[in-house]
């Protein structure tokens, strides 16, 4: 049969590493997939040849990416630009143009995903995103495939690459923060606009789509409590590592009674789970549905060859698929789309977790006695407490408290009458804390 004609829109570090799967392992590509993958054209502004392999054989490399999707030889449009603009007119367009499209840009499938599976479905094509969630690890896959007999509970993940480098190493090397941010850049891991990263956005987009292949809900990134890593005190890993746990930047979609818990912020969970050792550039998201219990995913969250390995996948599955009926392929969002539910995401004032907070207060008597008491009037109890000694001839002490789970909005409630308080100094660190079992 003959090959499938791909356009790659983005030579960069996935569209070359995707150039160079497709060259290196073409042969079983083609076993795999009952046909050759055939790179006819790409288009990009900038590219290191060196790092390419096959660039020879692609035939036609250009810098107009929408000439590229008006090509009616091109049978799969592969976004691998990024950013909102142009990716989404380009993949709007080439889905017009009855183009299948694969993508690993989640910023774009977290914030325009349900047009763009509208307009697919409109035409009959697909869209493939597999790379663009936890980057080489089929998450995707498992859970709209996998995992379809599950009500699925809950799923907490490490799912940003360059956030969890950044913490790995300045735990284990007492790196600083912005040295091992530039690393991750040089290593081409890092979103173009490193914010990203940092202060969570990229793991709430991955996020944000996770929740709805679990949930069958539609995508609402905008609804997706996001905190980052670039606020986390290197006292609060020592004392969450002299507690027993590690401080992880984690992205958690429950199914609670009045709705859906959609939350990406550090989290302190217990040094002997599994997620707690996931470090560097790996991502882990494991993930509990009722019938088959926990299971863990884990694998590179980023990198060329990793997110290359997403990318090739779905340009397999949808080669596979080109000829099946489009109503009976495997539904974008897991769930038929006419049966995607309203169920609300919940506001992040009305979650429940558990609470590491830390504080600054005089060194006197009755301070201890009047904060208790105001977390007990707000209904929250204290699993463990810590006084840091002050150092001589300081008069102020550094109080380490764990608490028990209460919703978030009464924490609010305790943590502003604790700042209100003449013998407190500053702002209490809080930082949220899950046990990750049941
Ligand atoms: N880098 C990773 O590890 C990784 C992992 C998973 C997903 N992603 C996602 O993959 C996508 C690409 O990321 P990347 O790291 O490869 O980016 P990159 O910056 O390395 O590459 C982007 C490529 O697009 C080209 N480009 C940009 N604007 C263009 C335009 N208007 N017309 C034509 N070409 C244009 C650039 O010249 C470059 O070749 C992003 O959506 C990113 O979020 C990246
Ligand atoms: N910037 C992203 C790329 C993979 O999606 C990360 O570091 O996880
Ligand atoms: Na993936």
């Amino acid at each position: 049969m003959e090959p499938v004609k791909i356009g790659l829109l983005g030579l960069g570090t996935v569209g070359g590493g995707t150039a160079t799967v497709l060259t290196r392992n073409a042969r079983e590509i083609a076993r795999r997939a009952g046909r050759g993958i055939e790179i006819a054209r790409a288009a990009a502004r900038e590219y290191r040849p060196e790092l390419i392999e096959g660039l020879d054989q692609i035939g036609h490399i250009g810098d107009d990416a929408f000439d590229l999707v008006e090509d009616p030889d091109i049978q799969i449009v592969v976004e691998l630009i990024g950013g909102y603009s142009p990716a989404l007119e380009l993949v709007m367009r080439a889905i017009e143009n009855g183009k299948h499209v694969v993508t690993a840009n989640k910023a774009l499938i977290a914030k325009h995903g349900n047009e763009i599976f509208a307009a697919a479905r409109e035409k009959g094509v697909m869209v493939g995103f597999e790379a663009a969630v936890a980057g080489g690890i089929p998450i995707i896959k498992a859970l709209r495939e996998g995992l379809a007999a599950n009500h699925i509970e809950w799923i907490a993940g490490i799912i940003n690459g360059t956030g969890n480098f950044i913490l790995s190493e300045m735990r284990d090397k007492g790196r600083a923060f912005a040295d091992v941010l530039a690393e991750a850049q040089a290593l081409g891991y890092a979103e173009a606009d490193p914010t990203f990263d940092v202060e969570g956005i990229d793991a709430a987009h991955k996020l944000t789509i996770l929740g709805s292949l679990a949930f069958g809900i539609p995508l609402q990134f905008e609804r997706c409590f996001t905190e980052g890593i670039s606020r986390i005190d290197a006292q609060d890993v020592a004392n969450a590592a002299e507690l027993g746990y590690r401080i992880k930047h984690l992205g958690i979609a429950r199914r609670s009674p009045g709705g859906i818990e959609l939350r990406v912020h550090p989290t302190l969970i217990p040094e002997r789970r599994l997620l707690a050792n996931v470090d560097g550039v790996m991502n882990g998201v494991l993930v509990k549905g009722d019938a088959v219990g926990p299971t863990l995913y884990y694998g590179a969250g980023a990198g060329a060859l990793p997110t290359a390995s997403a990318v090739v996948a779905d340009l397999v599955d949808v080669t596979r698929a080109l000829t099946t009926d489009p109503n009976n392929r495997v539904p974008h969002l897991a769930f038929q789309p006419d049966e995607l539910a309203d169920t609300p995401v919940l506001a992040m004032e009305s979650i429940e977790t558990s609470y590491y907070l830390r504080l600054t207060a005089l060194d006197r008597p009755g301070v201890m006695a009047r904060i208790a008491s105001i977390l007990g009037e707000e209904g929250i109890s204290i699993e463990a407490i810590k006084q840091k000694a002050p150092a001589t001839g300081e008069t102020q002490v550094t109080l380490v408290m764990l608490t028990h789970r209460v919703i978030e909005g009464r924490m609010n409630t305790a943590i502003a009458r604790i700042e209100a308080l003449d013998s407190v100094q500053g702002a209490v660190v809080r930082i949220r804390m899950e046990s990750l079992s049941g």
